[in-house]
């Protein structure tokens, strides 16, 4: 297991600048610590830069819960601002995660403009505009921190949760901090399962690095916790020695459920980075940082060309219909050009067109003739009339009305080129009235 818990102080302080800085997101059920660790690690990050103030610059910070009342710390970007969630609960006559799924789907309606003004305070500058600004030496944040409501439901499996993680992840190195409750998660080993299960589907959910943070370690030490992860027969022993106490009834399918999944998830918890920290006291903070470090890299390393790999896929997806549609177009040209002589229709009539009016009474005298059927009039030039001839006319409409709409449908293909993430948002935008 990729745990932390024994790595040497925070390196970070000495760690150069980087590109662009990381993006810590903070997850973490309703009590489980989230706001006071985001606290926590943000006064961490502003003494570093008081230590260093020539070299580093004050993290960046983003509140998107819009139910909190109050937060203990500083925000650049607070949903708040632009989302008043006791007027969208009035307003679209909602309950408390109604109206903070609807305040995050508005935001996530602006998410151009908060993914332009991340970018120009977090990431380097084009030279023209950082040479009008000579005079000011911008150091850039190291780290984005971004707290999420405390209903997680509401935040990862929504729409719009699933288009802000997109957009930082394409634009900053993204990891999660999913914040545990380290004394209530360790009480027993199912509220530990129930708890490693809700990580894992997040983790799946977001595809992004995720470190386990285990809260509240001046409570209870996660000693527990990392040692029922990194070894299946401690869990399994704690779990017999809970039913033999309890003599719990009916604990059997309980019992050989919970060891089954200590058995599964042994893949899973190697991709993990687990910290133990106290936000009260501050205790572990710099592992913390550690283990953002080693995320970062695995982010560059696994993550950035797994994602770049799933946009590729969905734009050879897209190329491989308007493929599709371009040999489709290209089957019926050549029809048509055989309809229009080089195919077994060339030896069909071809009509002269009249070139005075006599002309033409005397060609549909011939028509009339021709028609008419009989051996009677026209004198041996006699044809009876094509069944493709008949046809002709009407194919061809049919054939340019199909391929007028399969021109427009290739234009709509070529022109529905913007992020996903931006159409959802326009979806949602539109769907809100
Ligand atoms: N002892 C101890 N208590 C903590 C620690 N971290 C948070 N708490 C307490 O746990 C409670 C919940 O903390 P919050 O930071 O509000 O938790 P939250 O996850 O943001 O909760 P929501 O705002 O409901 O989402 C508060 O009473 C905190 O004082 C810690 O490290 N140690």
């Amino acid at each position: 297991m990729a745990s932390t818990t024994s790595n040497p102080p925070s390196a970070s302080a000495q760690q150069p600048q980087p590109q662009a800085p990381v993006a810590i997101i903070c997850i973490g059920m309703a009590g489980s610590g989230k706001t006071t660790f985001m606290q926590r690690i943000n006064a961490h990050l502003h003494q570093h830069h008081q230590h260093h103030p020539t070299t580093t610059a004050p993290p960046y910070v983003l509140n998107l819960d819009p139910a909190v009342r109050s937060v203990p710390f500083e925000s650049n970007i607070d949903i708040r601002d632009s989302v008043n969630y006791k007027e969208v609960m009035k307003q679209y006559n909602l309950g408390p995660n109604g109206g903070i799924l609807t305040s995050l789907n508005l935001f996530s309606t602006k998410i151009d403009q908060v993914m332009g003004l991340l970018e120009k305070r977090c990431l380097p500058q084009p030279a023209s505009q950082t040479q009008q600004q000579e005079t000011k030496t911008d150091i850039l944040p190291s780290h984005i921190l971004i707290d999420t409501p405390g209903q997680i439901e509401v935040f990862v499996w929504s729409a719009s949760g699933a288009i802000l993680l997109s957009a930082l992840a394409s634009s900053f190195p993204t990891v999660i901090a999913y914040i545990i409750d380290t004394p209530r998660t360790t009480e027993n080993t199912s509220t530990f399962m129930s708890n490693m299960l809700y990580a894992i589907s997040i983790l799946y959910k977001t595809r992004l690095p995720m470190i386990l943070v285990f809260n509240k370690t001046d409570v209870k030490a996660e000693t527990d916790a990392v040692e029922w992860m990194r070894d299946f027969e401690a869990f399994q022993a704690a779990l017999k020695k809970e039913e033999e106490e309890h003599e719990r009834e009916g604990s059997g399918y309980m019992g050989s459920l919970l060891n089954s999944m200590s058995l599964v998830l042994e893949e899973f918890y190697n991709a993990l980075s687990v910290v133990g920290v106290s936000s009260m006291t501050g205790v572990g903070i710099p592992l913390f940082f550690d283990a953002v470090e080693a995320k970062r890299a695995e982010f560059e390393r696994d993550y950035r060309p797994e994602m770049q790999r799933r946009r590729a896929d969905a734009e050879g997806m897209k190329a491989e219909m308007r493929e599709k549609e371009v040999s489709r177009m290209m089957r019926d040209m050549n029809v048509s050009s055989k309809a229009k002589g080089t195919g077994k229709y060339a030896g069909g009539r071809v009509r002269e067109e009249p070139e005075t009016v006599s002309d033409a009474e005397a060609m549909s005298e011939d028509e009339e003739g021709d028609y008419e059927g009989g051996g009677g009039g026209g004198g041996g030039g006699l044809v009876e009339p094509d069944e493709h001839e008949e046809a002709e006319p009407s194919e061809d409409a049919m054939f340019e009305e199909g391929l007028k709409a399969r021109y427009e449908a290739a234009l709509r293909e070529q022109q529905g080129g913007p992020a996903a993430a931006a159409r959802s948002a326009d979806y949602i935008r539109r769907s809100q009235g």
